[in-house]
């Protein structure tokens, strides 16, 4: 697989740790403006960094481009005569919708959209993603791509924006739970550091008991709760607080914020 990364910043550089971290790829390019951040990458032996987008796809055959939404379409116009079709063109690019990159490169090009989070980089990203028509002859190669860093789900397109609130911002949202529960167990005396393991393993765990055995988030709380203990009795009092009510606020909020970046 000849992988390039257009755009290597927060997000393209965290699909290539992945990249790496998963051996997915043959070859790599990474591209950006100013090198100096990503020179480093070039030890691995199989990555080029430049600042040439069109070196860069004629390349590759998988283009990842992970550029701010105000720069793709400029960057679509700069490299379009020269896809063919060997390359499937994956964007993760927040609210750029598939018609938008047709009017560019043409409905003739496999174009996959995505939508990955930053846990790419240690291969554990939730990924969303949809396809152009063409695109449904590769979305299993783009499937297996992502699902070599996580996990995978092909939805709608129009379900997009809201993917990207649960699965991109999500991150976010559970790192905040974590560092919460972090603070808590330091109040009931843990040092910092001890503090964030017990928080972030246990995390792991509720995520990994729902992922392997399928059950109900609420049956694993019944599994927990003893009547009269300790567990219900902080349960309730973070209902009381609105624990719930934040989170589901939280994420329409994020939403409607999505929603209003799109039209404008
Ligand atoms: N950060 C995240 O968790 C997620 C971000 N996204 C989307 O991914 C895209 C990138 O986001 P970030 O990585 O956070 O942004 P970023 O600003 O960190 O990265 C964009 C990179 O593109 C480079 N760039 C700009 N013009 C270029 C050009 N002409 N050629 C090559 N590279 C160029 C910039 O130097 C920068 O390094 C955005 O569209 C965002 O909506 C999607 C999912 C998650
Ligand atoms: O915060 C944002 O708007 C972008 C989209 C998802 C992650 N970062």
């Amino acid at each position: 697989m000849k992988i390039a990364i257009i755009g290597a910043g927060n997000l393209g550089l965290s699909i290539a740790k992945g990249v790496l971290h998963s051996n997915g790829a043959t070859t790599m390019y990474l591209t950006k403006r100013n090198l100096d951040e990503i020179k480093n990458f070039e030890k691995y032996g199989n990555v080029t960094v430049t600042s040439d987008n069109r070196e860069a796809v004629k390349h590759s055959d998988i283009l990842i481009f992970a550029v701010q939404p105000g720069h793709f379409q400029a960057i679509l116009e700069q490299v379009k005569d020269l896809l063919t079709e060997k390359h499937v063109v994956i964007s993760t690019i927040t609210g750029f919708s598939i018609s938008k990159m047709e009017e560019t490169i043409g409905s003739d090009k496999y174009i996959i959209r995505s939508m990955p989070n930053t846990a790419i980089s240690v291969s554990n990203s939730m990924t969303c993603i949809c396809s152009n028509e063409l695109g449904k002859k590769r979305i299993d190669l783009a499937k297996a791509i992502f699902n070599r860093m996580g996990h995978s789900l092909e939805i709608p397109e129009e379900q997009m924006q809201a993917a990207t609130v649960i699965c991109a911002s999500g991150i976010a949202f559970w790192m905040r739970l974590i560092r919460a529960t972090t603070q808590g167990a330091i109040q009931l005396g843990f040092d910092a550091k001890e503090a964030q393991e017990l928080a972030m393993h246990t995390c792991n765990g509720a995520a990994n008991l729902l992922i392997e055995s399928g059950t109900h988030p609420e049956e694993e709380i019944d599994r927990v709760t003893t009547p009269k203990g300790c567990t219900i009795e902080g349960l309730n009092e973070m209902e009381h607080q609105g624990l719930s009510s934040s989170l589901i606020r939280g994420i329409v909020t994020s939403f409607e914020k999505i929603s209003q970046i799109r039209k404008g």
